[in-house]
């Protein structure tokens, strides 16, 4: 396999030949079967406070579009939840499908949304970077939203107006004064699990905190994201139709909910 991609050739059935991790005993994403999770009553708020300067870039790295942030002190971090301390905003960035009816990475019995939102932070507390981070069992605290079909989402039109400004992989523009708040849902009740990156290298070092209420994405708004193109300029033009990887293995893990 060349490079990794959600290709035949180079998708998520084959990253196991570079990334035995693959394989590993947590992995992400997974199916969450709502009747086997377990109320937890010690589980307190999560408590995110960003600021909206830290917003940098927008970029398409290939695999997703991101926006990203200044991670050079703790201007913007998440709290509470099943996190112990404080954990620094990295970036955001979506997971989507070829068509509407698909496209999160987690399932809800079964039943999967049109696209995901995935907001990254690292534990600044214990770690000194990202990559350090990413590498610990406590490393990294994911917040993931689902993206249901409905109306046009204005705070997301924030990002979907300024997708064809960064067509081509490796292509970046400014972006800043850009709080993420204003793309969570009214309720932050969430599920929460261990598990992994869901893009290679597979690292087993997230905790995940999935929203339990969708925010609403318009069919038109999908469709931009599906007109990335994940080939450099220059290079014969593909479009990212897809960038998730399907529910793996929960091999005994609890998944719990405040
Ligand atoms: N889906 S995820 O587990 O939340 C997750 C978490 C952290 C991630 O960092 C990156 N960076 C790149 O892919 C990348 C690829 C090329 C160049 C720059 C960045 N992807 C991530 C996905
Ligand atoms: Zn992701």
């Amino acid at each position: 396999m060349l490079h990794w991609g959600y290709d035949e050739h180079n998708g998520p059935a084959r990253w196991k030949e570079v990334f035995p991790v693959a394989n590993g005993d947590r992995q992400s994403p997974i199916d969450i079967k709502t009747e086997e999770t377990k109320y937890d009553p010690a589980l307190p708020p999560i408590s995110p406070n960003y600021d909206p300067t830290s917003a940098k870039v927008i970029l398409n790295n290939g695999h997703s579009t991101s926006v990203e942030f200044d991670d050079t002190e703790n201007k913007s971090v998440l709290r509470g939840g099943p996190l112990t301390g404080s954990y620094r905003l990295r970036q955001i960035h979506f997971h989507w499908g070829a068509s509407d009816d698909i496209g999160s990475e987690h399932a809800v019995d079964g039943k999967k949304y049109a696209a995901e939102l995935h907001v990254v932070h690292w534990n600044s507390d214990k770690y000194s970077t990202f990559v350090e981070a990413a590498r610990q069992r406590d490393g990294l605290a994911v917040m993931a939203v689902f993206l249901k079909i409905g109306e046009c989402n204005s705070q997301l039109k924030k990002i979907t107006d300024r997708l064809d400004t960064i067509r081509a992989k490796g292509k970046q523009a400014l972006f800043t004064n850009f709080d993420p708040s204003c793309l969570l849902p009214h309720s932050l009740d969430y599920w929460t699990y261990l598990g992994s990156l869901t893009v290679p290298p597979l690292l087993e070092s997230v905790i995940w905190i999935i929203l339990r209420e969708p925010i609403s994405v318009s069919s038109e708004q999908l469709a931009k994201f599906r007109s990335l193109l994940c080939t450099a300029e220059g290079e014969a033009a593909c479009c990212m139709l897809r960038n998730y990887r399907p529910p793996q293995p929960l091999k005994g893990r609890e998944v719990r909910r405040n």
